[in-house]
C-alpha cells in the first residue's frame, strides 16, 4: 500500500513538532525516517498510524485520505524500540495474539492461525523458539518476535519506531541485514524510525533526512551521501571537517590557502566547504603543489584505517581517514609537519542552516 504525507503541520501546544511535511512512498519500499532527536521522526510515524491527530494536512493510504480512519482501520503493523510481548504468553502465542482477538467473522480458524504462525516463525528464523516465553529470549530474538507478531495480522504498512536501538551493536547489524533480507521477501511498506545514520544508510530503499520538523532531504542512500542538498545533510551523515572562507575562481580560500572546488559555484565571502574525512590526501610538508598544513597529532588504528587527528596552525583540529598501510608507506607519524589535501569539497553559502 502506497503512502502519501501530505503538507503535515503538527503544533504540542506552542512547540512546532512537524512545519509542512510531505513525502510519498510508493507501495513495497522501505522508507528511513532519519533525524536528530527531538526532530519529530516518532511524531510522523505515529500521525501515519493513526495514533497522533494533525493540526493540518493529510495522509493518504493508497491514494485515499485515512483522516477519518481509527487506527484499526489503516492496517499497520507497529514495532517498538521497547518489545512489546506479553510476558505470560509463549513465543507462538504472541504471535498467534492479534489472529486470535480479531472478530469473530474475521478470525482465521485455529488450525489456520497454527499454520500462518508457524510460517511466520519460520520467516524470522526463530520456529525453534517457540514454546519459550519472552523472558527466556535475548534481546534480538524479542524484536524479531515483536516483527513476527505485527507481521501476523497481514498489515498493509509496517512501521518501526527504532526496533533495535536497545540492542548492542553486534546483534544491532545482524538485525537490520536481516531486515532487509526480510523486506526483500514479504514487499511490505515500511517506515522504519533511526537516529543511527549508518542503519539508515544500510537498510532503506529511500531515506527521508529530517530536522526541526522539517525535511531537508529525500533520496536513496547513495544520493544524500554523495549529494547531500544541505549543510545539514552533509554534517548529519557521517564525519566531515568544515571550512570557512570565501569562493572565487573555482577555489575556496582558507586563510592564504586556495583549495580547488569541483563544479560552479557563485563566487561568496561567506562559504562552508565539507570534506569528510576519507576525502583528503597526506603529503609530507615540502611536497609541491597547494594544501593546508598542518601537524599530526594523534594517530589511532582502527583494523585496517588509521584515524589521523591533525591541528591546523590556526589550532582548527581535522580528522583524517587513510589506510595504515598507506601511512606506513609516507612514512608519516604522530608530530609530523604535513599537508592536507582535500579531493573533494561541498561548498554551501554560509547563510544555509547547519546542523544542530
Ligand atoms: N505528546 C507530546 N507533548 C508535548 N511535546 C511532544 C509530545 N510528543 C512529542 N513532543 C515533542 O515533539 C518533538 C518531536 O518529538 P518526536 O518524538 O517526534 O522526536 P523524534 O525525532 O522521534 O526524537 P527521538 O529520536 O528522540 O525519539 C520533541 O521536541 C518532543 O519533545
Amino acid at each position: 500500500m502506497s503512502i502519501a504525507v501530505r503538507n503535515i503541520s503538527k503544533h504540542f501546544g506552542a512547540f512546532h513538532a512537524l512545519d509542512n511535511v510531505s513525502i510519498d512512498i510508493p507501495s513495497g519500499e522501505l522508507v528511513a525516517l532519519l533525524g536528530p532527536s527531538g526532530c519529530g521522526k516518532t511524531t510522523l510515524l505515529r500521525i501515519i498510524a493513526g495514533l497522533e491527530s494533525v493540526d493540518q494536512g493529510q495522509i493518504l493510504l493508497e491514494g485515499d485520505d485515512a483522516s477519518d480512519r481509527h487506527v484499526r482501520e489503516r492496517e499497520v503493523g507497529f514495532v517498538f524500540q521497547h518489545y512489546a510481548l506479553f510476558r505470560h504468553m509463549t513465543v507462538f502465542d504472541n504471535v498467534a495474539f492479534g489472529l486470535r482477538v480479531k472478530p469473530r467473522k474475521f478470525r482465521p480458524s485455529e488450525a489456520e492461525i497454527r499454520k500462518r504462525v508457524t510460517r511466520l516463525l519460520e520467516l524470522v528464523q526463530l520456529g525453534w523458539l517457540a514454546d519459550r516465553f519472552p523472558s527466556q529470549l535475548s534481546g534480538g530474538q524479542r524484536q524479531r518476535i515483536a516483527l513476527a507478531r505485527a507481521l501476523a495480522v497481514e498489515p498493509k504498512v509496517l512501521l518501526l519506531d527504532e526496533p533495535f536501538g536497545a540492542l548492542d551493536a553486534k546483534v544491532r547489524k545482524e538485525l537490520r541485514r536481516w531486515l532487509r533480507q526480510l523486506h526483500d521477501e514479504i514487499h511490505v511498506t515500511s517506515v522504519f524510525v533511526t537516529h543511527d545514520q549508518e542503519e539508515a544508510l544500510e537498510v532503506s530503499d529511500r531515506v527521508v533526512l529530517m530536522n526541526k520538523g522539517q525535511v531537508e532531504q529525500i533520496g536513496a542512500p547513495h544520493e544524500v551521501y554523495d549529494h547531500p542538498a544541505t549543510p545539514f545533510v552533509a554534517s548529519f551523515l557521517g564525519s566531515v571537517n568544515l571550512f570557512h572562507g570565501r569562493v572565487e575562481d573555482g577555489h575556496l580560500h582558507v586563510g592564504e590557502h586556495a583549495l580547488q572546488v569541483g563544479g560552479e559555484h557563485d563566487a561568496t565571502d561567506a562559504a562552508i566547504g565539507f570534506v569528510r574525512p576519507h576525502e583528503f590526501d597526506l603529503l609530507p610538508a615540502n611536497a609541491p603543489g597547494s594544501g593546508l598544513p598542518a601537524r599530526i597529532q594523534r594517530v589511532i588504528a582502527i583494523g585496517p584505517l588509521a584515524q589521523v587527528e591533525l591541528t591546523r596552525h590556526n589550532g582548527e583540529l581535522l580528522e583524517v581517514s587513510i589506510l595504515r598501510d598507506s601511512l606506513a608507506v609516507l612514512g608519516l607519524r604522530e608530530g609530523d609537519e604535513v599537508s592536507v589535501r582535500p579531493r573533494h569539497i561541498r561548498v554551501f553559502n554560509n547563510n544555509e542552516k547547519l546542523a544542530a
